[in-house]
């Protein structure tokens, strides 16, 4: 991992104020593990009483709306989110498009209205389980982003992760290879490239998420081209996370 790990915690849809407490044991041994970037992705409700705890871990949303205001009941714009103390906001997870319908177009929209408000993006893909039966994988995976960023724009290396997490591995316990995940953030890679040029595509964090728990983070964090983790349920407790932390931390030291 060459450019400094980034190990992010979606908490999805689990959370009251009771979690506060996981939030600040993760934020106070963040402190020690500067050479990782640690961050966590409460829902809406804690976003800001996170950002109060937080002296050290970013704290983003896990969705926005691609509208900036008015008559969208239940919605949530992206200003608003920053506004609570959000620094970035994950868009287009497998959980939204599948769940809520959300197209490619849409997820560039939020992604759009995301940047406007000064966020950073971490754009999620990944294909389901037949589709990686059927060898397909890849050429879905690179399809799904170029609908899904957006066009260039300025400081791209720092503003934007792609996350890429086959939806089969999503909470199952299941992970790809190592060879079959170095693959993929190859692909994704050539296409950061090609579209944000050398030095902006080649400074994208590309993350992996789908089952990384503490006793296999060590090996997914060590594949070709992974720059980090999108973590679900291993991010609810500081102590499974915070493991997953620090085998980024011992990476970055081997
Ligand atoms: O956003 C996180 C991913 O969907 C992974 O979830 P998981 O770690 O529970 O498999």
């Amino acid at each position: 991992m060459a450019l400094r790990p980034f190990i992010v915690g979606n908490w999805k849809m689990n959370g009251t104020r009771a979690m506060l407490a996981e939030a600040r044991a993760i934020d106070r041994s963040a402190q020690r593990l500067m050479k990782v970037e640690v961050a966590l992705a409460p829902p809406y409700t804690l976003i800001h009483a996170v950002h109060k705890e937080a002296e050290q871990i970013g704290v983003g949303a896990q969705d926005c709306s691609a509208e900036s205001d008015g008559a969208f009941t239940g919605d949530v714009s992206a200003a608003m989110i920053a506004d609570a103390g959000a620094k970035f906001v994950i868009l287009g997870h497998s959980e939204r498009r599948q769940g809520h319908g959300e197209s490619d177009a849409l997820v560039r929209a939020k992604a759009d209205a995301a940047l406007e408000a000064g966020l950073k993006l971490i754009v999620c893909c990944g294909e389901t389980e037949a589709t990686r039966d059927a060898s397909g994988a890849e050429a879905f995976v690179v399809r799904q982003l170029e609908g899904s960023l957006p066009e260039p724009f300025e400081g791209v290396g720092e503003r934007l992760s792609v996350a890429y997490e086959p939806i089969w591995a999503i909470g199952t316990g299941r992970t790809p290879t190592v060879d079959d995940i170095a693959a993929m953030h190859r692909a994704i890679r050539a296409l950061l490239v090609e579209r944000y040029g050398e030095e902006e595509g080649g400074a994208v964090r590309i993350l992996y998420g789908g089952s990384v728990k503490p006793d296999n983070a060590r090996e997914l964090l060590g594949a070709d081209e992974v720059g980090g983790a999108l973590v679900g349920g291993a991010s609810l407790t500081a102590e499974s996370f915070l493991g997953i932390v620090m085998a980024a931390a011992d990476l970055q030291d081997a």
